[in-house]
């Protein structure tokens, strides 16, 4: 099983700091997240930055739309160094179809690779008892699993859910069947507003294809020392 994939969340205000992580992480391996803060704060910016650095990046806009309009905004995002886009499963099957296909079409226009498309299970910040409230009936592995089901079946490369769904899920799509998982915390540090947090140590058991961390690097004093000591637990 080859070790996670580590993606650093580039969830920082001030596209300078956001630059400079880019700089000082692409040498060690690691690719990187653009959400929503940097995309909409200083996008272009931080983009340039990963294609001077030749470092793919995971486009996290979580789509969830009609087909239609969700098809529209892949065709605008999909470019050179989008390496992955994020949609919401809750978004349904036709939804998730349109994203895929226009991952595609878009690609071969450009000439180049496919992003992936993974599509969004259930948040890491929810909890069991958040479900209920949600009206989903059962715990966040059955809602994962029937999720993930759908996005499979609409070609997504994989999904995003945390690290304690993600074993179960190999088991029952398949090893090829991606997981891309955030909420990853090394012992000891905080796990402010995610409530399905895992370590590095039980992502690599676990088998994620990419394990998604930004507070705890992006806000280390020591961003590189963070993210090679969770490196080095990955690979264990
Ligand atoms: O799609 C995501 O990336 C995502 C899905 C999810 O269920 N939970 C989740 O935390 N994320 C993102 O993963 C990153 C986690 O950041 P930290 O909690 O700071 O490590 C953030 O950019 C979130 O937007």
């Amino acid at each position: 099983m080859p070790p996670s994939q580590l993606v650093v969340a580039l969830d920082v205000p001030d596209p300078a700091r956001a630059v400079s992580l880019v700089e000082r992480l692409a040498p060690i391996g690691v690719i990187f997240k653009i959400g929503y803060e940097a995309f909409y704060t200083y996008g272009e910016a931080v983009k340039s930055a990963l294609r001077e650095h030749e470092v793919g990046y995971a486009l996290d806009l979580k789509l969830h739309d009609i087909p239609r309009t969700v098809e529209a905004a892949v065709r605008a995002v999909v470019e050179p160094g989008v390496r992955l886009v994020t949609i919401h499963a809750l978004g349904g099957a036709a939804m998730m179809e349109a994203a895929v296909r226009s991952a595609g079409e878009r690609a071969a226009e450009l000439r180049i690779p496919i992003p992936e498309v993974y599509a969004v299970t259930l948040l890491t910040s929810l909890g069991n008892e958040d479900l209920g409230e949600l009206g989903l009936a059962g715990g966040p592995g059955e809602n994962a699993i029937r999720l993930a089901a759908l996005a499979r079946d609409a070609r997504c490369a994989g999904v995003v859910c945390s690290v304690r769904e993600a074993a179960d899920l190999k088991a029952f799509f398949g090893t090829e069947f991606g997981t891309f998982c955030p909420g990853i915390r090394p012992a000891g540090s905080a796990h402010g507003d995610q409530k399905r947090a895992a370590t590095p140590r039980e992502a690599r058991e676990a088998g994620v294809d990419y394990a998604v961390v930004g507070r705890p690097i992006v806000g280390d004093a020591d961003p590189v020392g963070a993210a090679r000591a969770i490196i080095a637990e990955l690979n264990a």
